[in-house]
């Protein structure tokens, strides 16, 4: 199919990620995710927990991180799903068993660890509780947590680290590189043609375009201008041939999907996640057309709108279009363009009359790709087709676009054809969030951002740091202390909430002790506390409270309510992005999130952490 951006879209349906609470659980994306993908320390210890009679104390886990990645103030959560479909599938393989046992630092091992304990071990006695995929989440709220035996508790720590980290991080990143790309002062309105410009650019320096900050200034303009169209560019991700791998590219064009993207190019996360795919051409594909007649018999058959519908006429009314190109390219003295270029969009647009887009930049953008594009648009709009628009691969993306949308204008007004002001401006080479926002700051005309390396590989910061900590054992809080105030270990099982403020928004996350029996109520006051400052504490007076977690793992019974699609978790991203505090939101030094926990669990937290610091002794 085509979609709204011109490129060229497929969808299939979705293979088994959607799975329903009534449909099976469907096993890991990926199928390296077994119980061995683990780190040799969590067998060691299941060793030494079975040998010493401890892997069936009671014990929870919370799994969290500490600090927001790229100098932001909110992470998203994602990578449940697939946690979910590693829990449900739990088993350790005879194959997983005879290579344990034959590893040596395991080969001393008594037989009935492996033949007892391993063979029959699964999650049936995990329960997991965890936030909604897709939430907002902030530093030491837990994103998952595991209440179970301590020896499959402590079992599954590197796995669901794996699952959680880099999808949160991609998703992140996503996220913030679709809010850069919107930028603040774009806006959808309703509304036909933009204005045109009448005199002529002779390509004027680049701080003085004539359209620099032309969408800025008529968003600020009111009234009188609101048939401008201004659309909200877009990002697709083009990550693959970049990514740490394949397991890393798949799971980029999914969490960046998630995050907010608009379309991914990598075809197999099309067919197994019924989601929208995208692509252009190469330069290569410029590159091998050597000269126009090469495409001298390239025929198009004309595309005649009858009563309103697009109908297609019979074969045998196939047209050349070369000449009518050439005659266009005459008409209007660009004798001069690449000719190579000229034959490869002839070629293009016969195989794509319908979604044609050309990488413009292989020779010259404004005085041959550009043109290029033109007169070929132009032949095929004879023939009754819409062209879709251009892609910029390199130099100054703000300049060259603002000057490609000023001759489409010009072009719209000379021949009048309307499509022109329709096009698609793709963009794409080494963008990142900066890029993003310097341009926003310059004025662009960009309609859609293609974006791979720095999404995929999270240039800007390449983990998240997700940890896994016990919190407590046979039901009594554990502590861990450090130097480090950031790593002091929150002890107990604790409730999260989400406090919301009059204006819609969250003001802040509060945990409560599990037992504690006060819980914020909307319209009662409640005192936050700073969890380690003790001058640090807000009176709030929420108008609704959320709790954050809830069951989606019962051994038991499995996953609780399946588990949603993507589309859908992409949807509740967007929600909350859309009414969330401008500031959280900022490029440069965001406002903080506050994370609080209740006057009881201050109290506790700090009794606990006196309780285990020994008193040193000076002489
Ligand atoms: N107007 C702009 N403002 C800020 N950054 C830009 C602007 N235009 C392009 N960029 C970024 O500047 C960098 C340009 O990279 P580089 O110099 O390697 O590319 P190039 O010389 O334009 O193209 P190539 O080397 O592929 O021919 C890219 O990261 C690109 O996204
Ligand atoms: O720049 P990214 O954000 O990673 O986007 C993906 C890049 O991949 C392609 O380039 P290609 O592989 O042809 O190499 P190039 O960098 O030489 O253009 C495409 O033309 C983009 O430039
Ligand atoms: O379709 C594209 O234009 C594309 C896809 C991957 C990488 N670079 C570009
Ligand atoms: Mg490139």
């Amino acid at each position: 199919m085509s979609g709204p951006s011109g490129l060229t879209f497929a969808m299939e349906d979705a293979a088994g990620i959607t799975a329903s609470a009534a449909k099976p659980v469907p096993t890991p994306s990926n199928n390296l995710v077994t119980p061995l993908l683990t780190d040799l320390y969590q067998i060691t210890m299941a060793y030494a927990y079975w040998k010493t009679n401890q892997h069936l104390r009671p014990a929870h886990f919370e799994l969290f991180f500490r600090k927001n990645p790229f100098g932001g103030s909110y992470t998203l959560f994602a990578g449940l799903d697939e946690v979910l479909k590693f829990l449900a599938h739990f088993r350790f393989s005879e194959d997983d068993i005879r290579f344990l046992r034959n590893t040596p630092q395991l080969s001393h091992c008594e037989p009935a660890f492996f033949d007892d304990y391993l063979s029959n071990l699964d999650c049936s006695d995990v329960v997991v509780h965890a936030m909604r995929e897709g939430s907002m989440a902030f530093p030491r709220v837990p994103l998952i947590t595991v209440t179970a035996p301590l020896g499959i508790g402590n079992l599954i720590e590197t796995t669901l680290l794996t699952l959680v980290n880099y999808p949160s991080l991609v998703a992140t990143n996503a996220c913030r590189m679709v809010v850069a790309a919107r930028g603040q002062f774009w806006e959808e309105t309703a509304g036909s043609s933009p204005p045109l410009r009448t005199s002529k650019s002779s390509s004027p320096p680049r701080s003085s375009h004539p359209h620099s900050g032309f969408r800025k200034s008529i968003q600020m303009t009111e009234g009188g201008m609101t048939d401008i169209r201004l659309r909200k560019p877009k990002c697709v991700e083009f990550g693959l041939r970049r990514a740490q791998g394949p397991d890393g590219g798949f799971s980029a064009s999914k969490y960046s999907y998630l995050g907010g993207f608009h379309a991914t190019s990598n075809v197999l996360a099309g067919k197994m996640l019924d989601m929208p795919i995208a692509g252009t051409h190469a330069h290569s594909f410029v590159q091998s057309y050597t000269s126009l007649e090469l495409v001298e018999g390239a025929k198009l058959k004309p595309f005649r709108p009858a009563a309103g519908i697009g109908v297609e006429t019979k074969d045998e009314e196939m047209v050349l279009l070369l000449p009518i190109v050439l005659k266009y390219r005459h008409d209007l003295g660009w004798e001069e363009t690449n000719d190579g270029e000229l034959a490869a969009f002839v070629g293009y647009a016969v195989s794509f009359p319908n979604s044609f887009l050309c990488l413009i930049d292989t020779y010259d953008t404004l005085q041959s790709g550009l043109r290029n594009f033109i007169l070929v648009s132009l032949a095929l709009n004879d023939l009754g087709y819409t062209p879709r628009g251009i892609r910029l691969d390199s130099g100054d993306l703000s300049y060259l676009s603002l000057e490609c949308e000023y001759v489409f204008h010009e072009m719209a007004e000379r021949c009048q054809r309307g499509f022109f002001y329709d096009l698609d401006i793709v963009a794409s080479n080494d963008i990142n969030e900066s890029v993003l926002n310097s341009l926003n700051k310059q004025g662009h005309a960009i309609t859609m951002f293609g974006i791979g390396t720095n999404l995929v590989t999270c240039q800007a910061q390449p983990a998240l740091g997700c940890v896994y900590k016990l919190v407590e054992v046979d039901e009594q809080p554990r502590i861990k202390l450090s130097n480090d105030l950031e790593k002091v270990l929150i002890p107990g099982r604790k409730v999260a909430y989400r406090l919301f403020g009059e204006a819609g928004w969250p003001l802040l996350d509060l945990l409560v002790c599990r037992n504690e029996t006060n819980r914020p109520t909307a319209g009662e006051r409640v005192l936050c506390r700073h969890p380690f400052i003790e001058q640090k504490r807000v009176a709030v007076v929420p108008s609704r409270v959320v709790q954050l977690h809830s069951l989606v793992f019962d051994g038991k019974n499995g996953v609780v309510s399946g588990l949603p699609s993507v589309e859908e978790t992409r949807q509740f991203v967007n929600d909350q992005i859309n009414h969330t505090r401008a500031d959280l939101l900022r490029y440069m030094n965001p406002g903080e999130y506050k994370v609080s926990v209740s006057e009881n669990t201050f109290h506790f937290l700090h009794q606990l952490w006196q309780n285990e610091t020994p008193v040193r002794e000076l002489r």
